[in-house]
């Protein structure tokens, strides 16, 4: 739509009420540079727009504004999705003007008023005929405002004290000018609603907008598929959802993609409905009345730019840049530090468990433990302290968004992980219980004194469990993968830690047997270390073939255990 942008097209009466409409009902401003230059608008985007039309229709916004007074301000609110103004002229007359969501202000109007300045009433040819050109403007995704006005009785205006209080009137209105705003998407939200989409994050769009304008919008930017037409529920309105149950809403919520004409209170009641079900939800949003949804959701993401204090402070996240393509980098970061954590779990688990295992059995069975204090501090770590650093800077990769996102009751540690870390705690635990029992025997130690044996035995067993650590620190990079070096060499963190481990492993050995009560190793003996540490990596390729089940453990047994009582004649 090319709106007419010289005034010339209409009589003066009309381009004088527009001008007045627009100049005085308005929460933008305009600045004149006095020595010339490039005239300033401020104010939201819907109100810029409108103010720049004005400005091409040759307002002169100060003038306007110094040739009436205002009386009284309806500010706009999504609520009403209308602001008023009501005006005093020097002639003592009073306009009201009124500018809003289009179908809301149209369905108040009584009368508009034709190209030559005169009065008609709208009848319903009329009124069908400015239904319609809204339709089609709302269908090529344009957001429509109507502005219409009336005249009152300077009498009938509340006294000063009372105008607080006054209800501007917003029946009888004559319509001045619908126009269509265009709010193209920008680039790349596209890309960032495909990625969501593919990441198994579903993009819904709650808007202030006219559910034709929300539809056309929503097909751009492909949050809907232009290949099927959706019909209610994946496109409602926000009246519609309102009005239902809240077993309704919830029975509909998983559905919805679009809702259009929706009030700040229908974004609560859709993300509450969604929490209700079990769903993990996001928010953005930018208004002060956005803040309530924002609050609610699981994240909210308040626009950085654009956004109010008041929403800033209701959110978890505040997007800087404004561009939703930005949610895209969250879900990758926020997926990466839950991966990141998994990994170091189940490696930090997976030597607990190990160590556990082995010095217990030995305790009980010998009554000497082959990890003494020290070892085991050292130990701790690398598992700790080294093994977060190594394994929880893991820049993010593509793969994360290829899977769908972590349920809000799924396990921290999943299967997969449980699978994993008993296959190489068992080989852990097996190897050195053999080395601690028959050690001896295996290494040959049989010629040494019986306290040098024993020193031998246990300095072997200690360096080969963190041998073994060290390689599974590779495994842990990626639990469900079967290659695990993908970019390992771009991890210079990761490859430094394994580096400055191993040295340390060797000074210890080597030169601190006095502090960690072990002895050198001859090369023979660090060789087979080395070689039983490296037998992780086959076997974690290995384990990764053992199936799991999809439900959690617990629930696997419950299931089991159910099923045997449920069927008892089988068992018979
Ligand atoms: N400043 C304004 N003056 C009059 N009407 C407006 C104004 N801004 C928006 N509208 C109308 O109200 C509708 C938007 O309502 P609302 O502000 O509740 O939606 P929203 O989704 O929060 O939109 P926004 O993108 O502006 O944040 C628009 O479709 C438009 O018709
Ligand atoms: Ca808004």
């Amino acid at each position: 739509m090319n709106p007419p942008d010289n005034a010339k097209q209409f009589s003066s009466t009309i381009s004088s009420l527009i001008l007045e409409g627009i100049a005085q009902n308005t929460t933008g401003d305009v600045f004149e540079p006095e020595e010339g230059g490039a005239i300033e608008v401020t104010g939201s985007p819907t109100e810029k727009a409108i103010l720049d039309w004005g400005i091409k229709l040759g307002m002169k916004f100060a003038d306007v504004r110094l040739k009436s007074s205002i009386l009284h301000v309806f500010p706009f609110n999504s609520e009403k999705k209308r602001g008023g103004v009501a005006v005093q002229l020097s002639d003592s007359m009073v306009h009201i003007h009124w500018k809003g969501a289009a179908e809301l202000v149209l369905a108040s109007c009584t009368s508009w008023l034709d190209n030559n300045g005169l009065v008609e009433p709208m009848t319903p040819d009329k009124m069908n005929e400015f239904t319609k050109s809204v339709e089609d403007m709302a269908a090529v995704s344009l957001r429509c405002v109507a502005l219409a006005y009336r005249l009152f009785d300077l009498q009938n205006v509340p006294s000063e004290e009372q105008r607080d209080n006054w209800k501007l009137p917003e029946d009888d209105l004559i319509l001045l000018a619908i126009v269509g705003i265009k709010d193209p998407c920008r680039p790349g939200v596209k890309e960032a609603v495909q990625l969501c989409t593919h990441a198994g994050v579903k993009v819904r769009m709650v808007t202030g907008d006219n559910i034709q304008t929300a539809k056309a919008i929503a097909l751009e930017c492909g949050i809907l598929d232009p290949n099927d037409v959706p019909g209610e529920p994946t496109l409602i309105e926000g009246r519609a959802f309102r009005a239902l149950s809240e077993e309704g809403r919830e029975a509909i919520a998983d559905k919805i993609s679009v809702m259009g004409r929706s009030s700040p209170n229908d974004k609560l009641l859709l993300v509450k409905a969604l929490k209700n079900k079990g769903h993990v939800v996001a928010v953005t949003g930018d208004g002060t009345n956005d803040a309530p949804a924002l609050h609610e959701a699981d994240i909210g993401l308040a626009m950085g730019i654009s956004g109010t204090e008041v929403a800033k402070e209701s959110s978890d996240i505040i997007i800087l840049d404004d561009n939703f393509a930005s949610v895209v980098k969250v879900v990758r970061w926020g997926r990466s530090v839950y991966a990141n954590i998994q990994k170091f779990i189940q490696f930090q688990l997976t030597v607990n468990v190990a160590a556990l295992v082995i010095n217990v059995v030995a305790a009980v069975t010998a009554g000497e433990v082959p990890l003494n204090a020290v070892q085991l501090l050292w130990i701790n770590l690398i598992m700790d302290t080294l093994g977060a650093l190594a394994l929880a800077t893991e820049p993010p990769t593509d793969q994360l968004m290829n899977r769908p996102p972590v349920g809000r009751r799924e396990p921290l540690i999943t299967n997969i992980m449980w699978r994993n870390l008993f296959v190489q705690a068992l080989y852990q635990i097996a190897v050195l219980l053999v080395l601690n029992f028959s050690g001896k025997s295996i290494l040959q130690l049989k010629d040494e004194t019986v306290d040098h044996a024993d020193k031998v035995k246990n300095t072997f067993i200690f360096n080969t469990f963190v041998f073994c650590q060290i390689f599974n620190e590779f495994n842990a990079r990626k639990p469900d993968e079967k290659n695990v070096f993908t970019g390992v060499t771009r991890n210079h963190l990761f490859m430094g830690i394994i580096g400055t481990t191993l040295v340390l492993q060797i000074l210890i050995i080597e030169f601190l047997g006095k502090f960690t009560s072990t002895v050198r190793l001859n090369w023979k003996l660090w060789f087979v270390s080395v070689a039983i540490g490296i037998v992780s990596w086959p076997l974690a390729v290995l384990g990764k073939f053992i199936p799991v089940p999809q439900i959690s453990f617990k629930d696997y047994i419950v299931n089991c255990y159910s099923r045997r009582k449920g069927a008892p004649e089988k068992l018979g």
